[in-house]
């Protein structure tokens, strides 16, 4: 039983409150099981200074200060109540747990809150949300730790927050959204699983979606580069949403640098958040077609050197990019375009068998320059120029499984004449396992250029009419001269030799 005009004295009027003003190693965190009951002046009208009584029924269990000190230098959990001391020893004495904070991408205050209470509550600890690797894939996760003092927890949260703030991760993020991929989703992606993500960790992200073709090249051609200092940029879409922006980065780059001769690095980095069909430049790059891990890596600023090359025609650049497909790709691809009103899987399988069934090699020169051996020089060949591996969820090993993202060098593989039962075969093994390469008519090659002029400057002139009710003003190579190339997915098409690099 106490008497008091000053709360203080009773360490506080309401008791749970004292318990998140105290340091941590006095403080409790057990239950206070105290109840106090008040009488007026009227009740004990003999006391002179009290104005008010309080009556406190103590709990003798009730723990008032608990810490962390050492006994027989061994460090003990101690507890003390009203009428006891008790300790436990802390075992064991090593961590249990750690993490990174190179993982982690944001800390929060965690509040006590009734549902639709927006502001307040009751300080609860901490949460440190963080990326945790599962394989490829990085996930969300979130460790709590729940501390109820206030000042406690604002010292850890001001000291988490300022680590953070001192690593190098981006403030700020130009996203280019193509909302036209794939099944047109990108934006219902990148709202749901990223945005979500960019903004818990007090990313700021100026957003443009593209209104077609070649919008965000002249984006980045004509933007003021210094406006994006610190900053990254972030491509939601497909294989050609990325080329196009890869090929403007570079060839900013370029213009920038004066040098149109001299390949230059990019200057900004590039988040890729895959919104597209196959998504192989996003599946090489981060190991696996995952939204969340690709912004989780943008996020922790992740930085991944990736090789290009530059397509070149009699001296003039024709694009940069990763992959490339003469022959067999280039033509499938030009009858795919051909039928654009088919859902993109449908026509994907529809070029693809008729491609195969009137299947003949391409006469042309293929010079190249290894990346290590000797020169080499074949003919009648089908085509690929990877400088990445290509992975993608139909060819999970890569069709470039031998090639690194940023080793300077690119694959050749080089498809010799052979039948059509040996040619599907060797298509076949990149989907189920290895030894694509070990056929007698398959050459790969680790290159550094390669110089591809094609003979018959007609290509395959019987494909022009090759269905019945198929317009003849619509040739599947719209020039006679031009042969279609596959490039990072996208129709091009060149008339004459093409040097890579
Ligand atoms: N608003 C738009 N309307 C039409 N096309 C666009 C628009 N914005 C961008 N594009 C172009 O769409 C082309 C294809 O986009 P993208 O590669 O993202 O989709 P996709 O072809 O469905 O995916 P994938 O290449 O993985 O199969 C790109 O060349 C891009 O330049």
């Amino acid at each position: 039983c106490t008497c008091s005009t000053e709360p203080q004295n009773h360490r506080d009027t309401e008791p749970q409150n004292h318990r998140t003003t105290e340091p941590q190693s006095h403080r409790t965190t057990e239950p206070q099981r105290v109840e106090k009951i008040r009488f007026s002046l009227d009740t004990f009208p003999c006391s002179p200074a009290a104005h008010v009584w309080e009556l406190w029924i103590v709990d003798p269990d009730l723990v008032l200060l608990r810490g962390i000190f050492k006994l027989k230098k061994k460090s003990h959990d101690v507890l003390l109540t009203r009428t006891r001391l008790t300790w436990t020893p802390i075992v064991p004495e090593t961590p249990t747990g750690a993490l990174l904070l190179k993982d982690v991408f944001a800390v929060r205050v965690k509040r006590r809150r009734a549902a639709g209470q927006q502001t307040g509550g009751a300080v609860l600890g901490l949460a440190l949300f963080c990326g945790r690797r599962r394989g490829r894939r990085l996930e969300e996760e979130t460790l709590h730790l729940n501390n109820a003092s206030v000042e406690h927890t604002h010292t850890w949260f001001n000291t988490v927050k300022e680590l953070l703030a001192a690593s190098k991760r981006p403030r700020s993020l130009k996203v280019l959204i193509n909302p036209c991929s794939h099944k047109k989703e990108a934006v219902h992606i990148y709202r749901a699983h990223v945005a979500p993500l960019f903004k818990m960790a007090d990313i700021h992200t100026d957003i443009t979606i593209t209104e077609k073709k070649g919008h965000a090249l002249s984006v980045l051609k004509e933007c003021k580069l210094d406006e994006f200092d610190g900053s990254v940029l972030v491509c939601v879409g497909g294989d050609g949403s990325v080329a196009e922006v890869c090929h403007a980065l570079v060839l900013r780059a370029q213009l920038d640098a004066g040098s149109p001769e001299t390949p230059e690095r990019a200057t900004l980095p590039l988040g890729i958040i895959p919104a597209g069909s196959t998504d192989v430049v996003s599946c090489s790059v981060h190991g696996v077609r995952d939204p969340v891990t690709a912004a989780l890596h943008i996020i922790l600023g992740h930085l991944q050197q990736v090789d290009m090359c530059s397509f070149s025609s009699l001296g003039r650049l024709v694009r940069f990019g990763f992959s490339a497909m003469f022959g067999f790709g280039g033509r499938s691809l030009a009858l795919a375009e051909k039928k654009r009103w088919m859902s993109s899987s449908r026509r994907r399988e529809y070029a693809l068998v008729k491609t195969l069934a009137k299947l003949r090699p391409e006469e042309c020169e293929l010079s190249f320059l290894p990346a290590k051996k000797t020169d080499g020089n074949l003919s009648e060949q089908r085509i690929s120029i990877m400088s990445i591996p290509c992975l993608s969820p139909h060819v999970p090993r890569g069709l470039a499984p031998n090639t690194r993202l940023a080793n300077g060098s690119a694959a050749l593989i080089a498809v010799g004449n052979t039948s059509r039962s040996e040619f599907i075969r060797h298509l076949k093994r990149f989907s189920s396992s290895s030894g694509q390469f070990s056929f007698s008519f398959v050459e790969a090659h680790a290159v550094s250029a390669v110089r591809l002029r094609p003979r018959a400057l007609t290509g395959w002139p019987e494909e022009e009419n090759e269905e019945e009710g198929e317009s003849k003003s619509t040739p599947i190579i719209q020039s006679e001269r031009a042969f279609p190339w596959n490039i990072d997915g996208e129709l091009v098409e060149i008339a004459n030799e093409v040097l890579v690099r």
